[in-house]
């Protein structure tokens, strides 16, 4: 492809998710490819090299073309995106070509805003602090309520590229030998800092193709979603239920804690999730999960009241903490979004509580970095349910950092994982709670 083209794809790709505002912005991007498989990897690369650049400086792009009166449009972000990463006037005017897959030429109103930004920088001190931090405005003060002095540090590096993780399966093989299997394949992995069973590779690989993953030896996971099937705790002889369980991710490394042991029931109240998990199961070498739709007026639940050791509620939440990975998810998600994913969470905390036995644990957890979906909402929890307490974890697999700890919440910038929370709460044992007077 040429430049020009290359240009025009961009163009192309982000009209289309701005066509699609609740859609994920790689989900459109894999459909755009698809259509159009003339596009090669090298141009593939490029073009989604491009978007999101722009996704990332999304609010601020916005904020200059607002400044200069003009629309804020495809076109309009990405050659504002190039004028204010230094490109001369002339060099945007040639890329802005006529001809067959081109952006075609630029209009007077964007030679305008070309000229008016020419030598300009992105950032601007006179930027709001949500622009300036590339976040809605009714974020801002959610994540300040957060992180305090550390907001900036923390929002910086969930803007950085995430790095990809993957978890070796333990029932397959051992660490080392799954590295050294990776570089015999021309994949460099370092092991991870936290997880025991973590590598860790930088940038985009495809990983997917090589051996280890296709045998079952490795599987994708960030070292955070790892650390949360640690501190589940979980042994050979348990009856687990991993109630929010997708398409199986932490299912299968507590099934891999678990030695193939034992019984995991995996629910959730996507079928698609759920069969997702099919293939990742065989392909893990685990046979100790049995899957289960939930659906209303099921009875399956009922049934099983207080009998699990382990119940782990990894909750749909608003996926903040993976803002590496889904820069758009920032700017896409809003307030109400938020409000209705509290409820459900705290729905889904009292129905997944009823479960667990005496003595037995549940495990809370998410993939946010907000309070008023983490610690507020184990906090509301603990004032519905008196018969649950927070209490230490008693897993050997979490690192010493961790070890003996009833909540963490793991961040890019402190701990280089994605955003990940966990608590654990204990059913008080029968003797031990005394029903509340009515
Ligand atoms: C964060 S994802 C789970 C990811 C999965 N545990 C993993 O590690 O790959 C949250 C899951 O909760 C499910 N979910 C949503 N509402 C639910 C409900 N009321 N009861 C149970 N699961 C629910 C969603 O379908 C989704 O798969």
């Amino acid at each position: 492809m040429t430049p020009s083209a290359r240009l025009g794809a961009s163009i192309d790709l982000l009209t289309a998710m701005e066509a699609a505002p609740r859609k994920p912005a790689d989900a459109v991007a894999n459909s755009f490819f698809r259509e159009r498989r003339y596009i090669g990897g090298g141009d593939r690369r490029a073009v989604s090299g491009m978007v999101w650049e722009i996704m990332r400086a999304w609010r601020r792009l916005g904020w200059w073309l607002t400044k200069c009166g003009a629309d804020i449009t495809p076109r309009a972000l990405a050659a504002t995106n190039l004028v204010l990463k230094g490109w001369p006037a002339r060099e945007i005017a040639d890329l802005f070509a006529e001809g067959r897959f081109a952006p075609g030429a630029l209009t007077y109103a964007e030679q305008d805003v070309v000229t008016a930004l020419a030598g300009g920088t992105l950032d601007n001190a006179d930027m709001p602090r949500a622009v300036r931090l590339e976040l809605p405005d009714w974020l801002l003060p959610r994540l300040e309520e957060t992180f305090g002095e550390t907001l900036e540090a923390e929002l910086s590096a969930l803007s950085e590229p995430a790095t990809l993780d993957l978890r070796v399966n333990i029932l397959r093989t051992n660490r080392r030998d799954a590295q050294n299997a990776l570089g015999r394949e021309g994949l460099h992995a370092v092991l991870t800092p936290l997880s025991p069973w973590g590598l860790r590779l930088n940038g985009r690989l495809p990983v997917t193709s090589t051996t280890p993953f296709k045998d079952g030896r490795i599987e994708i996971q960030d070292e955070g979603s790892q650390l949360v099937a640690a501190i589940m705790g979980v042994t050979p002889e348990m009856r687990v239920l991993d109630y929010c369980a997708g398409a199986g991710g932490k299912t299968l490394a507590l099934a891999m804690m678990m030695e193939n042991k034992g019984h995991i029931a995996a629910c959730d109240v996507s079928e698609a999730r759920l069969d997702g998990a099919v293939r990742r199961l065989r392909r893990a070498g685990v046979h100790n999960v049995e899957r289960h739709l939930l659906q209303a007026g099921d009875k399956w639940a009922k049934r099983r009241a207080k009998s699990f050791d382990r119940v782990l509620v990894d909750a749909p939440c608003s996926g903040t903490g993976t803002w590496r990975r889904n820069p758009d998810a920032r700017l896409r998600m809003t307030e109400q979004d938020l409000e209705e994913l509290l409820v459900k969470q705290s729905e889904i905390l009292d129905r997944a509580s009823s479960l667990v036995k005496p003595g037995g644990r549940m495990v809370y957890a998410t993939c946010s970095i907000l309070r008023a979906e983490n610690a507020s909402q184990v906090e509301a929890f603990l004032a519905r349910h008196s018969d649950f307490q927070l209490v230490p974890s008693d897993s050997t697999a979490l690192p010493d950092s961790l070890r003996g700890t009833s909540m963490f919440s793991l961040t890019p910038h402190q701990n280089e994982t994605d955003g990940f929370f966990a608590a654990v709460l204990e059913r008080k044992s029968e003797a031990d709670h005394e029903p509340t007077e009515l």
